[in-house]
């Protein structure tokens, strides 16, 4: 079983990391962290547990973290994920309420606390939270098992021409995680637009007729009509699960170790995740990327996960 720490903005696709990491049994999700992102801390931590009740998560810490970037100012994806972040199905009640505590507290506190390469973060949102943990505890640099985070893109862009949306929300915090010495896995724009959630995918996972089926039948018909008005896509890619399907399975993706750094001046270039393909990688080299996904794989994970969900009144 492997132990992770999920770090969200949810946020459509992060509503189904979550639910892949509560349904899959070989996951053991010890806590839930929300951060700016997608939309105000606020809602998306109102989001995270409201998909909490969806799939029926108990038992497991949510905190909130950072209110806003390091340095710059809150830009929220509204135009794809809505005013309240989670656009689409109606959201129930939490029923859990959050740790009185900072989520890079909880963050810093799992890990120092847990044997050394035991916890995997996962970070699907923007890195703030991450930044200020490490910044915090720099021992949890060489405590935890390994980074897998969703972001970035060494090839592909969404929140410019070249910069995808959670190194670009808040590129310091990126630079930050991305220069400490651990093993560091992006899982980027290359990787997760080939997680496409095309109509036969959303007729596979409406077959399994639970209500967290049908709320994920939600998410993506809403997020499905963003993509394809706001990027023109047929169908919506679906990013942050690809993250948790690498921790799960890591054969479900090629992976690819590149240098890998973050530009912070650039006019046109600020939040890429610069890539330097020259071979050969430097031995000393922590990062490495997501290539190719085996969407197959990919989506019988999903649909598995929710079939262990089962029903959720
Ligand atoms: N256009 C758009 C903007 C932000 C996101 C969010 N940021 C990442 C993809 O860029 C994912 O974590 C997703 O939650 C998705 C689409
Ligand atoms: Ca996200």
């Amino acid at each position: 079983v492997k132990k992770i720490i999920l770090d969200c903005d949810p946020g459509h696709d992060d509503a189904i990391a979550m639910l892949l990491a509560h349904g899959n049994p070989d996951i053991e999700l010890l806590a839930v962290t929300t951060v700016v992102g997608n939309q105000t801390l606020e809602k998306v931590t109102r989001n995270a547990l409201a998909v909490a009740r969806v799939i029926n998560l108990t038992g497991v810490p949510f905190a909130a973290g950072a209110t806003r970037p390091l340095v710059r100012q809150i830009e929220v994806a509204d135009e794809i994920h809505g005013e309240s972040g989670l656009d689409g199905p109606v959201l129930p009640e939490a029923a859990i309420t959050l740790e009185p505590v900072h989520a890079i507290d909880l963050i810093i506190d799992l890990i120092m606390s847990h044997p050394p390469k035991t916890i995997t973060l996962v970070p699907t949102g923007g890195l703030t939270n991450i930044a200020m943990a490490v910044r915090k505890e720099p021992r949890i640099a060489e405590r935890v098992k390994e980074v897998v985070l969703m972001g970035g893109g060494y090839h592909v862009g969404n929140w410019s021409a070249v910069a995808e949306f959670n190194i670009k929300i808040d590129p310091e915090a990126a630079h930050i995680v991305f220069n400490e010495k651990w093993p560091l896995t992006m899982v980027g724009l290359d990787l997760t637009h080939q997680a496409l959630a095309t109509p036969e995918v959303a007729a596979r996972i409406a077959a399994v007729g639970t209500q967290p089926a049908k709320f994920v039948g939600e998410l993506l018909d809403f997020f499905g009509l963003s993509y394809k008005d706001r990027q023109g896509f047929d169908s919506p890619p679906v990013h942050d699960p690809c993250a948790v399907a690498y921790v799960i399975d890591p054969n479900v993706m090629t992976v690819q170790k590149v240098p890998v750094d973050i530009e912070l001046t650039g006019t046109l270039t600020l939040g890429m995740t610069v890539a330097d393909f020259r071979s050969p990688p430097p031995p000393d080299c922590h990062t490495q990327v997501a290539v190719k996904l085996d969407h197959q794989r990919f989506w019988d994970l999903i649909v598995d996960a929710l079939e262990r969900i089962g029903e959720v009144k």
